[in-house]
């Protein structure tokens, strides 16, 4: 498992806007998503492609594409619902599969509700969305349930993560072919389980509903 937190002014400036109290929901989603966008730009930097012929107005030559089989996103509902479009945007191609993930907020164990994802993945690249990676237990989980099924290249995007997380996915994911691409490694996580300084419950946040 590897983690890379992305350093770039315009993730700083934009993350910042996000954390803000006073952002409202409108503005959080454009802000996860313009961010998504520059996130997956680090994200994918391995992914696959293959040679084609093309022709320009001037001469032949040989250009790239995404190669099969295409790679599949996964967000984690709700929250990582906020970043699928800026996501396929940038991977139009890609298939998309939906894992529904909650939280208990005593215990911190995290369930899954819903998961609409092809049975074999085998041989293929998933990129997992989640804005908030806290305890690590549901991303845990939805690799643990990826791998399972064959996935061999697994990457989670994560708008922030706290170090907890962070050492507790290095612990339970060691040696398998994850990674973690995030605009933050936050300060800690306090005794209710919230990334600090963080920006709150993300789906609330998001949607604006309590939940
Ligand atoms: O790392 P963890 O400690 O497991 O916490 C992170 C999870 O908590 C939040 O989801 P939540 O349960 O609030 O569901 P929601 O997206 O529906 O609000 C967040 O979107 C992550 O999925
Ligand atoms: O800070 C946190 C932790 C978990 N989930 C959130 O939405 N925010
Ligand atoms: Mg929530």
């Amino acid at each position: 498992m590897r983690i890379h937190a992305v350093d770039h002014p315009l993730v700083a400036h934009k993350l910042s806007t996000l954390r803000d109290e006073r952002t409202d929901s409108p503005t959080f989603r454009r802000l996860a998503d313009e961010l998504v966008t520059l996130l997956a730009y680090e994200a994918t930097r391995d992914v696959r492609t293959e040679t084609v012929d093309i022709t320009t107005p001037v001469t032949a030559t040989t250009g790239v594409r995404l190669s099969h089989p295409r790679p599949l996103v996964v967000p984690i509902l709700r929250a990582g619902l906020g970043m699928l479009d800026g996501m396929v945007r940038l991977l139009p191609t890609a298939e998309v599969g939906f894992l529904g993930m909650i939280r208990d907020e005593e215990t911190l164990q995290a369930s899954t509700y819903a998961n609409r994802m092809p049975d074999d993945l085998s041989g293929r690249q998933v990129y997992v969305l989640d804005p908030m990676l806290a305890t690590g237990g549901t991303l845990i989980a939805a690799m643990h349930e990826l791998i399972r099924r064959g996935a061999d290249d697994v990457t989670a995007i994560c708008l922030l993560a706290a170090p907890e997380g962070v050492r507790m996915m290095e612990r339970e994911l060691e040696g398998t072919p994850v990674t973690v691409v995030t605009a933050s490694i936050d300060e800690r996580l306090n005794e209710n389980g919230y990334i600090v300084p963080g920006l709150g419950d993300a789906g609330d946040r998001m949607y604006g509903t309590v939940g």
